[in-house]
């Protein structure tokens, strides 16, 4: 299968990138700066405690989205709030069969559409201001996935794999299509678990779950997914904020299918981890706020379903967000413990 993936030298991207690459797929990414330097240099490099050696990918790497000859699947991988201003860029590689599968934790700008009901192609403002990405793509072309594992970007071109191997897919309307097995059994033959479900949004839900609590109260606290789980205050106030979030989901007829103590027991196994929210504090880079949190808030909004506990965590995570980027990074703290 010719893959695109676009950020393919991040964490997620490279992970990705490296093991379709080397399950036979003709794999393009899309990188800039040191680590497209590094790749097209090195290869991308994937380390994993499983393997004795890093794992090597010789990849095409490109700056350029318009260099990409059209693929028959673009992967996504770059923060939220890097989508914008690609997303034009992006649009004009895809032919009429291109999947493109948006990898990005939190609300995602396509949640609204072919979702049957009151609120059917409502834009989702603090993911896609103005509706653009969603203007721009067309739904039919797009195919959901949750991202469950957890990767880090070591050095340039080089993706250590902390855990987890599942990235579940469902189309928007939830249809069992022949396009969505094919990506399945390609991800499968990968090395990654791809299950398709007939309702992502729940999923999305789910995950999302960890990501609006665990990351603004990592990158608040600097504790790992393991302290903030064991720390009895912080533990209460991931459980407040999940208990808000589910009230906003259920009334958009989402069913949780764990509940939030399973759900905060298995963020906790995860270990001493730092969220990517956490590393991307310590790194001086812009946190995404606005969409594991801020889509929350907006979704409780149009619901009608207050969220005290989160828009108070949103609010003092906005502020550590402005003022590390004012400062130009020299706010972010040293790395506590590790990676
Ligand atoms: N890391 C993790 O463990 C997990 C991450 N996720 C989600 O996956 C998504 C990706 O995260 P992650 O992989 O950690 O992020 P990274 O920052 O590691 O990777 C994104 C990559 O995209 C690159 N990029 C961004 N814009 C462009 C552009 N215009 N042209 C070329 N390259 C570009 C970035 O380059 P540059 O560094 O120069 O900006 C970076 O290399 C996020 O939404 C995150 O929440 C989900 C689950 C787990
Ligand atoms: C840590 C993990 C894997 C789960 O919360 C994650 O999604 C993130 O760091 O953004």
């Amino acid at each position: 299968m010719k893959i695109c993936v676009i950020g393919g030298g991040g964490a997620i991207g490279g992970y990705l990138a490296v093991m379709l690459a080397r399950a036979g797929n003709e794999v393009t990414v899309v990188a800039r700066g040191t680590t497209l330097a590094a790749v097209k240099e090195r290869g991308l490099a994937l380390i994993m405690d499983d393997q004795p050696e890093p794992l090597v990918a010789h990849v095409k790497a490109v700056e350029k989205i318009a260099d990409v000859e059209t693929p028959d699947v673009i992967m996504l991988a770059v923060k939220a709030h890097q989508v914008d201003p690609i997303i034009h860029d992006l649009a004009a590689i895809m032919g009429p069969e291109t999947v493109l599968i948006p990898m990005q934790n939190g609300i995602p700008w396509w949640y609204f559409q072919k979702l049957a009901g009151e609120y059917q192609d409502h834009s989702v403002e603090t993911v896609d201001a103005g509706g653009v990405a969603k203007k721009a793509i067309n739904p039919n072309n797009i195919i959901g996935c949750v991202v469950y594992p957890a990767t880090f970007t070591q050095a340039p071109g080089v993706i250590r794999h902390v855990e987890g191997n599942r990235f579940p897919l469902g189309e928007l309307d939830g249809k069992p299509t022949e396009r969505i097995q094919k990506i399945s059994e390609v991800m499968a033959a990968a090395g990654f678990k791809s299950p398709i479900l007939e309702d992502i949004r729940s999923e999305i839900w789910l995950k999302l779950w960890g990501n609006m609590t665990f990351n603004p109260i990592s990158a608040l606290t600097h504790g790992t997914l393991e302290g903030i789980c064991q720390y009895p205050l912080t533990k209460e106030l991931a459980r407040n904020m999940m208990a808000e979030a589910q009230s906003v989901a259920e009334k958009l007829g989402v069913t949780f299918r764990v509940d939030i103590e399973r759900r905060i027991a298995g963020a906790e196994k995860v270990g001493k981890h730092k969220t990517s929210m956490l590393q991307d504090l310590e790194a001086g880079r812009s946190l995404e706020i606005d969409a594991l949190l801020g889509s929350a808030i907006e979704l409780g909004q149009i619901t009608q379903t207050p969220t005290p506990c989160l828009n108070a965590v949103f609010a003092l995570t906005k502020y550590l967000d402005e003022n590390v980027q004012a400062s130009k990074g020299s706010l972010a703290l040293p790395s506590v413990s590790g990676y």
